[in-house]
């Protein structure tokens, strides 16, 4: 079952609460909320405050991405505003072990991400310990980019190592998915797909998520 998580970065912040409740009527799965610090990438997004507040709007899970330096500092502070998943970059983490435990600690699913040009040797070790690996197909900062077709292999390459070590990993790819790059990114073993500008640019938002959704 493939799944949508809609990223409100390509949403009209003005009207963020209605803009959530749009994708929610449409059948998205899950909130891809984009943190970003302006140090670790370079832009600016939301605080705690802000996910706390869009917690009571909607039941949709809430996919938070951290693009922070210094991750371990925002874990608390977002697992109260109302995170159920939060996801690490590697590039931020030294100590990514003890960070994820923490993570679980908290009662909160685990990802692990990674920027296009980090390997995948880098997550080896916590493989067994993550219940999804989100691979950014875009250098992470922007909505709109362009997908980077080298990420395929290493999407493929991920689902691999999942199932040779008979693990029950979800595999997240963020950045220039449209119905188009969907097929690509599936058929190479992705299952969890997070599109922006595709879905909140769209005519029509539930048509855009099924044909994304390959439904
Ligand atoms: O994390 C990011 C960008 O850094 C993404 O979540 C974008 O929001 C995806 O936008 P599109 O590429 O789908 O427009």
């Amino acid at each position: 079952m493939i799944k949508i998580s809609p990223s409100i970065l390509s949403a009209d912040f003005s009207k963020l609460a209605e803009d959530i409740k749009l994708v929610e009527a449409a059948g998205a799965d899950m909130l891809h909320i984009d943190i970003m610090d302006g140090h670790f990438v370079p832009n600016l997004t939301f605080g705690p405050p802000v996910v706390a507040a869009i917690r009571k709007v909607t039941t949709l899970l809430f996919d938070v991405h951290l693009m922070v330096n210094n991750p371990q500092d925002f874990i608390e502070p977002f697992a109260k505003a109302g995170a159920d998943l939060l996801t690490i970059h590697v590039e931020t983490a030294p100590h990514l072990h003890r960070i994820l435990q923490c993570v679980r600690e908290l009662g909160l699913k685990t990802g692990v991400s990674l920027n296009p040009a980090t390997p995948l040797s880098s997550i080896e070790e916590v493989l067994g310990d993550v219940d999804m690996v989100l691979l950014m197909t875009v250098n992470p900062g922007f909505g709109g980019q362009k997908f980077i077709p080298s990420m395929i292999h290493k999407i493929a390459k991920l689902k691999k190592m999942i199932d040779e070590r008979n693990l029950k990993v979800d595999i997240q790819v963020d950045g220039g998915i449209n119905p188009v790059t969907a097929r690509e990114v599936v058929a190479a073993g992705a299952n969890i797909l997070v599109a922006g500008s595709a879905i909140y640019q769209a005519d029509d938002i539930k048509k855009a998520i099924c044909e994304i959704r390959g439904t």
